[in-house]
């Protein structure tokens, strides 16, 4: 793919945009055989890929520069920063937003943060979009609630001149550190979440719970779960970090309970609502730590699906599930190395299915969706 910026050397994130996309997935695919070297495989599926270019979501943005003229980007480096506005990972509905962000940040005085010298208040904005239509939600996030005066007098007119722009929130980062939210979330606009639909399954999108960023390659990743799934006789399924529910919400069907496990209570909420949307009333989904949960069961079902963050599920939950050996796990991963790691420790299942799918194109990650069945 082409981008001027990584060939000016503006920015260097996407590693290997030089490189066309079947030679990206051929090095990504020997990647994760090696990671499985000396463990069986019954089935490799062809990797699953979405578009090249104008795939992701979500824009997060450090802003930078000065209060009449902020730009949008990396943080500065040499004293340098870098306007990434006209990223292609975007897509073209993006650029407007940032364009008119310009000037209403002038105009609300939200002076940018400077790292260097610790003053400022604007450190990011966060821009989501719903595929479903289009709707945005936008988050500032501060260092205090000392301009939210300002920036909820200059709102109208933004929002006067951008409908799209259904949730806006302000999210309060008082420390000094390289994490990019804080706990505080100051709704702006009466609805807190925006709609989302893949393969039909409504979905929420909203401040502080994880959503995947290329809506494409999830939504062939939460079917191809589904297909799996539904070849299964399956009356139960724990969905283990379930985040706001994709996988679990996909799979279930109104005969089937689904218990879903998530840290995040914002979305577990989430879940719940889509859940019912769905018409499933054998749900039970909880903010709870997925370890904490599991360990604390006496029985368990006949399918479990984790979906971990890039640490993988851990010795803890590892060691539970190779004692209580439900039929089936399904292990989705976006870090094939510890999804490897915690694999070798289940002793007792054989690999039955592996397929790759292309979520972080132009870079060295990838997801995985695994299919390990008991032995007998
Ligand atoms: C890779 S995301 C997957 C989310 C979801 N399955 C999806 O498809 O969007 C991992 C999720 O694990 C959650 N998480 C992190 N630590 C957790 C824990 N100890 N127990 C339960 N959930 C946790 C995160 O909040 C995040 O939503
Ligand atoms: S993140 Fe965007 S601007 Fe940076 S190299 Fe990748 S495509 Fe180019």
């Amino acid at each position: 793919m082409q981008c001027a910026l990584y060939d000016a050397g503006r920015c260097r994130s996407c590693t290997w945009v030089e490189q066309p996309i079947a030679g990206q997935l051929s090095t990504k695919m020997t990647d994760l055989r090696q990671l499985l070297t000396g463990m069986a495989v019954d089935e490799w599926r062809e990797p699953v890929s979405g578009p090249e270019a104008g795939f992701r979501n979500k824009a997060k943005m450090v802003v930078s520069g000065s209060v009449e003229r902020p730009i949008f980007g990396t943080a500065p480096r040499d004293g340098q920063a870098q306007d990434l506005t006209d990223c292609p990972l975007y897509p073209a509905s993006f650029p407007p937003v940032f364009n008119a962000l310009k000037p209403f940040i002038a105009r609300a005085g939200l002076t940018p943060y400077n790292v260097a010298r610790r003053r400022g208040e604007l450190k990011y904005i966060l821009l989501t979009e719903s595929q479903q239509d289009g709707a945005m939600m936008l988050r500032f996030v501060l260092r205090s609630e000392a301009k939210l005066a300002q920036l909820r007098a200059a709102l109208p007119a933004l929002q006067a001149q951008l409908p799209q722009l259904r949730v806006i929130s302000v999210n309060i980062q008082p420390v000094h550190m390289a994490i990019m939210e804080g706990e505080q979330e100051i709704f702006l606009t009466d609805q807190q979440a925006l709609a989302e639909n893949f393969n039909g399954v409504p979905l929420w999108i909203r401040p502080q719970s994880f959503f995947q960023t290329n809506p494409s390659v999830a939504s062939q990743l939460y079917a191809c779960a589904r297909e799996w799934v539904r070849e299964l006789p399956v009356n139960h399924m724990w969905d283990l970090f379930c985040g706001v529910g994709g996988f679990g919400l996909h799979c279930a069907t109104p005969q089937m309970t689904l218990t879903g496990i998530e840290i995040a209570p914002e979305a577990i909420a989430c879940a719940r609502q889509s859940a019912r949307a769905l018409g499933l009333t054998r749900h039970y989904f909880q903010a709870l730590d997925s370890t904490n949960f599991a360990t604390a069961q006496a029985s368990i079902p006949e399918l479990v699906l984790v979906n971990p963050p890039r640490r993988g599920i851990g010795e803890a939950l590892c060691d539970y599930l190779g004692r209580m050996a439900p039929d089936w796990i399904i292990y989705s991963s976006c870090n094939a190395a510890t999804m490897a790691k915690d694999i070798r420790c289940l002793s007792g299942y054989r690999i039955r299915r592996v397929q790759l799918f292309d979520m972080f194109p132009h870079t060295a990650h990838y997801e995985v969706l695994t299919l390990l069945e008991k032995e007998n």
